[in-house]
């Protein structure tokens, strides 16, 4: 059995790697960054060292790489004859890789069984975001797409902090993990991983990870920054910071129990141990990564906006959430892209455009007054 992975970053060779390693794939990972796939293809192994309760160490090994940049073709071949492709490259990554997935496609043998495809980005549905993308880059001619590929949604769950320099290919992660894969689309043919859990319906899994795991720990790493802390599991130590993300997991805790029917005492034992995860004083994670890319968390049905606008169309006023946002637009980390986007944004449009731009949000939707004063107030600061 092979996997082609799609991103040989953090959560590539920290989680979801090692979970196909270990479902006893041989896993090609496939990555635009030189040096780390001139590393990855000398390496015979690397270890995943897990931290906090019970730590672990792994070894992943019998891996190959490719750099999907100047070894397109021999990707493509890989794909043409793979049983699996997963991709962690980030959500706004994905229309880059789908072409050379769709290369991969119709170059496939009609006679393989369709290939298995998994996008695990930290976004409701990347993988449809990913099928999209392909479809768009399909050749027609090489027949019916949804012959060949099988896509299906997941959500992924482990904390992996950029790497200390120095480390080379070892990767320092959280014991804790969780990869949740939607298995309707398998028609009963689902690959087999042993350290994932499959599911029949899994629109309620990735809003309570994205909407809990995410935007508790975004809510840290602004509330976070804000304060001058560097560290993740410094955030939490302090009780202001501390007392804001509970205060924001209330309210998404609210919106799931309320939407999805999770049960209040179940939630509320998932928020626990969550805010338990990110005060782990092993896992050296950062502000500005958690915080990176702010544009992206602050759009339309991200972490913010989205549980947000649904606690406003409800008719209450999410407080804690318009809190974070409001940290999230102080967020100018000089070495985040977005952040200068965001900074650029607030500075050279008014009020009214830059609350748009940033959120997605039409004057008519009632969560609209209270992100156009956010927006308002920090343009004044500036
Ligand atoms: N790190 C975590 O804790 C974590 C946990 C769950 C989900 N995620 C999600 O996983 C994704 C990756 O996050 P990460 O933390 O591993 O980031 P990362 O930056 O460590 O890794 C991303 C990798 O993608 C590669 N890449 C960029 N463009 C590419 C392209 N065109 N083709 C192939 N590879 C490309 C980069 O070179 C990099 O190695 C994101 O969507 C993130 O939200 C991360
Ligand atoms: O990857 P992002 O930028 O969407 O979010 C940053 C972190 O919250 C994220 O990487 C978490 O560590 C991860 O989602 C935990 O499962």
């Amino acid at each position: 059995m092979r996997a082609v992975h799609f991103g040989a970053g953090n959560i590539g060779r920290g989680f979801v790697g090692l979970l196909l390693h270990e479902a006893g794939y041989e896993v090609v990972f496939a990555d635009v960054a030189d040096a780390l796939i001139s590393q990855l293809a000398a390496a015979d192994s690397y270890e995943v060292h897990e931290v906090g309760d019970n730590p672990a160490a792994k070894t992943v090994d019998g891996f190959r790489a490719l750099n999907s940049g100047t070894q397109e073709a021999a990707v493509v071949e890989e794909i043409s004859t793979a049983d699996v492709v997963t991709t962690a490259v980030g959500p706004h990554i994905l229309k880059f890789v789908a072409p050379v997935i769709a290369r991969g496609l119709a170059a496939r043998k009609a006679s393989l069984p369709p290939l298995q495809v998994m996008a695990c980005e930290n976004a409701i549905n990347a993988t449809d975001i990913l099928r999209e993308e392909v479809r768009a880059a399909w050749d027609e001619s090489a027949g019916d797409l949804d012959a060949v590929a099988v896509f299906a949604n997941t959500a992924v769950d482990r904390i992996v902090p950029n790497q200390a320099p120095g480390q080379g290919l070892d990767v320092t992660v959280e014991t804790f993990h969780e990869w949740v894969i939607d298995r309707t689309p398998f028609g009963g043919n689902a690959p087999v991983i042993p350290g994932a859990t499959f599911v029949d319906e899994l629109g309620p899994y990735i809003e309570r990870k994205l909407f809990t795991v995410n935007t508790g720990h975004a809510s840290a790493a602004y509330f976070g920054y804000a304060a001058g802390l560097e560290k993740i599991s410094d955030a939490m130590a302090d009780p202001a910071v501390a007392a804001k993300v509970r205060a924001v997991l209330d309210e998404t805790k609210a919106l799931l129990v309320g939407k999805h029917g999770f049960d209040e005492a179940e939630q509320e034992a998932y928020v626990q141990k969550i805010l338990s995860r990110f005060t782990n004083p092993h896992l050296p994670d950062t502000v500005v990564r958690v915080g990176r890319a702010p544009l992206r968390k602050l759009s339309r049905h991200e972490r913010f906006v989205g549980p947000a606008a649904e606690l406003a169309e409800r008719g209450e006023t999410p407080v804690a959430l318009l809190g974070a946002m409001s940290a999230a637009l102080r967020f100018d980390d000089p070495a985040d892209d977005e952040a200068k986007e965001l900074a650029e944004t607030l500075a050279t449009l008014d009020a009214a455009e830059a609350t748009q731009k940033i959120t997605g949000i039409a004057p008519e939707h009632p969560l609209y007054a209270g992100v156009l004063r956010l927006v308002t107030d920090r343009k004044a600061e500036l």
